[in-house]
């Protein structure tokens, strides 16, 4: 099976980075189009195999997957250029922000099956969060998608309209979490920590947070008020934390990168 990739940077680099380790595509059946070659030579950092061209489009014909991975206000032009070479067996995937399956469709003008995926940059090293939604597809094309996405983190196929909530969440979400990391970094260092000690502890600290929840199927409630000692330390930073605004801070952050 071979994957055309058009768009090598952030997003597309790091989907090819995640595949070309997997089990669903021989390296050298995934292509990576883009414009730079720094991208290019930054993907064959990890992986020679996969194959890297600069604006050779001559993969698509052939191509069984073909993924948008350019900006948003790209897309447009890129199918309208590039269409021509599609065809009904092939299944287009589009991960670009805001982009409906409905303009997807108008673009591309073919039977081809059309997929949204809203993946996030942990997906390189097969960690990512993805959702799906899809137009004119059948359950074996579904099927595929989630093997693929699956093999990638987690995958989980939704309704098109919780688009928006599911990208601030997670894909602009990882973004948030990087940002608390830095932030209790910044609070290690002031308390005399080495900043790659702190760095680890945090990381350490939250993926043990994740495996409870997990594990337990809690709320994080639960969890924390089994931190929380009467009358001891973790409640004050709680109610210092609250009182500067953490939790109101997170769902307006959330909602302002919510963008229909
Ligand atoms: N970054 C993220 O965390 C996430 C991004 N997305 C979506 O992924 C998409 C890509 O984002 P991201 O990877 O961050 O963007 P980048 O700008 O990092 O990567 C896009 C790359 O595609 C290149 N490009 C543009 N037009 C073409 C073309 N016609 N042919 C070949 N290459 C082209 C760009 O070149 P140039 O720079 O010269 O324009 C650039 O190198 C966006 O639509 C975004 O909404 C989705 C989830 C998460
Ligand atoms: O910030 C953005 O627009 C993109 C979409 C999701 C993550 N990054």
């Amino acid at each position: 099976m071979k994957i055309t990739i058009i768009g090598g940077g952030n997003m597309g680099g790091a989907i090819a980075i995640g595949l070309g380790s997997g089990t669903i595509f021989a390296p050298q059946d995934i292509t990576v189009i883009d414009r730079n070659q720094r991208n290019i030579n930054y993907i064959k950092t990890y992986n020679n195999g996969i194959n890297g061209v600069i604006n050779d489009y001559s993969s698509l014909s052939e191509a069984d997957i073909i993924v948008l991975a350019v900006k948003p206000w790209y897309i447009q032009e890129v199918l309208e250029k590039h269409r021509k070479a599609f065809n009904p067996y092939q299944i287009i995937i589009s991960i670009a922000s805001g982009i409906s399956l409905n303009q997807l469709s108008e673009w591309i003008l073919s039977d081809s099956a059309i997929y949204r995926v809203m993946p996030n940059t942990a997906i390189a090293i097969k960690e990512s969060m993805s959702f799906v939604a899809s137009y004119g597809a059948n359950k074996e094309n579904d099927e595929l998608i989630l093997k693929i996405f699956s093999e990638l983190g987690k995958a989980e196929l939704i309704d098109e309209k919780l688009f928006p909530a599911v990208t601030s969440l997670t894909s602009c979400g990882i973004a948030f979490a990087f940002r608390y990391i830095r932030a209790a970094m910044e609070g290690g260092v002031e308390m005399g920590l080495r900043p790659d000690q702190a760095k680890q502890a945090i990381i350490q600290t939250l993926r043990g947070a994740a495996n409870l929840l997990e594990t337990n199927n809690s709320h994080p409630e639960v969890e924390i008020d089994k931190v929380t000692t009467a009358g001891g330390t973790t409640i004050k930073g709680l109610n210092e934390m609250e009182n500067a605004g953490f939790t109101s801070a997170v769902i307006k952050g959330l909602k302002a990168s919510y963008v229909k």
